[in-house]
């Protein structure tokens, strides 16, 4: 059967408010409105690589779910598998700046529509009609029913031939750090692409150089790992070659957040056109540069001829366009 989605993600999408001042939070009274969540980041970045891109979440059934759905909707993403329910309400997430080095994020989601996903929800056909499935380890920490809902979906890409590729996303802040590895190494062992950073690849593994956590991480051979390295880049590593790629100097670091679903949208995207595993990392390396450089998570993944000027003006990455 010929797979017509290149690639389906899933998770919780949340609406994430910007603050307009570098204050502490309880001293802002202006947001900017953006939309936040891993999953969406990089279907949004996916599509505007020119790929065929699938994203559902549960999402509640008010003002803030609607308008999830209408921007991703908007940015040509398929939301057909996307839930709406009045059980419960959508979630939440305020930034807080208190210097460009001290950046904090809080979470309004417990509870939230998203947590309450679970097996029964899921269109099999739907994840099976993907050629790449991406998942991340924020998932499982929602609830015990997104727990077993992430491993059903790998399950379900595992037996329809869809790669799996698992970006880890530790987040402590939803659950304890024993439980987290536990889950999150269930998760590596089940995919076949893995793109953690350089401190989750030693919480994972308890390695602390990228050789030894890829070594770890991919004991039965057959994977595809690449540590994230931030301003550095990133190295890479399958049984049959590894290395590091250096990173592309950002103009200027405005939003870290974010750039860890660029580079997974510009791996996915050089595996979908069959680049060499180098050209796929600077790929990713290459949109991760571009997004610390902008405000909000999506606002600066960029369009494919964006991304092909950047690359063709090496370090002079001034995308001047006239
Ligand atoms: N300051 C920077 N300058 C240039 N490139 C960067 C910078 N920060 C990140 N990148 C690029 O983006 C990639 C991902 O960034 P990072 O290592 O911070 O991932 P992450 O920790 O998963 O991010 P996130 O905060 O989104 O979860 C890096 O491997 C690198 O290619
Ligand atoms: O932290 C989360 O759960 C999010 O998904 C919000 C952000 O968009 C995400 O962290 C960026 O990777």
């Amino acid at each position: 059967m010929e797979k017509s989605l290149d690639v389906v993600t899933f998770g919780e999408t949340m609406v994430l408010f910007e603050p307009v001042q570098m204050f502490p939070l309880e001293y802002v009274s202006q947001f900017h409105k953006h939309i936040g969540g891993a999953e969406s980041n990089v279907s949004i970045g996916l599509k505007r690589l020119g790929h065929q891109v699938g994203w559902f979440s549960k999402l509640g059934n008010d003002p803030f779910g609607r308008y999830i759905l209408q921007f991703i909707r908007g940015e040509g993403i398929d939301t057909s598998a996307c839930i709406q329910t009045d059980e419960a309400p959508t979630g939440l997430l305020f930034k807080e700046k208190k210097s460009h080095e001290n950046l904090n994020v809080f979470y309004y989601r417990k509870h939230s529509a998203a947590s309450l996903m679970t097996p029964e929800d899921l269109d099999e056909s739907y994840i099976a009609n993907a050629k790449f499935l991406h998942v991340t380890g924020i998932t499982p920490a929602l609830s015990e029913t997104c727990e077993q809902t992430v491993f059903r979906v790998m399950d379900i890409a595992k037996k329809n031939n869809t790669t799996i590729v698992f970006d880890p996303n530790l987040r402590l802040k939803l659950w304890k750090a024993e439980k987290a590895r536990a889950v999150l190494l269930k998760m590596s062992e089940l995919a076949d692409v893995i793109l953690p950073g350089l401190d989750e690849g030693t919480f994972l593994t308890g390695e602390t150089e990228p050789e030894g956590i890829t070594a770890a991480l991919n004991k039965n051979g057959k994977k595809t790992i690449v540590v994230k390295l931030g301003s550095k880049g990133a190295y890479y590593h399958t049984d049959e070659e590894s290395g590091y790629v250096t990173g592309y100097p950002a103009s200027q670091v405005i939003d870290p957040v974010g750039a860890g679903d660029g580079f997974a949208a510009g791996i996915i995207s050089g595996m979908l056109r069959n680049d060499s595993l180098p050209a796929t990392v600077a790929r990713g390396n290459a949109i991760g540069a571009i997004v610390v450089g902008m405000h909000g998570d999506v606002e600066g993944l960029p369009r494919e001829d964006e991304l092909e000027r950047y690359l063709d003006n090496g370090s002079n990455n001034k995308d001047v366009n006239r």
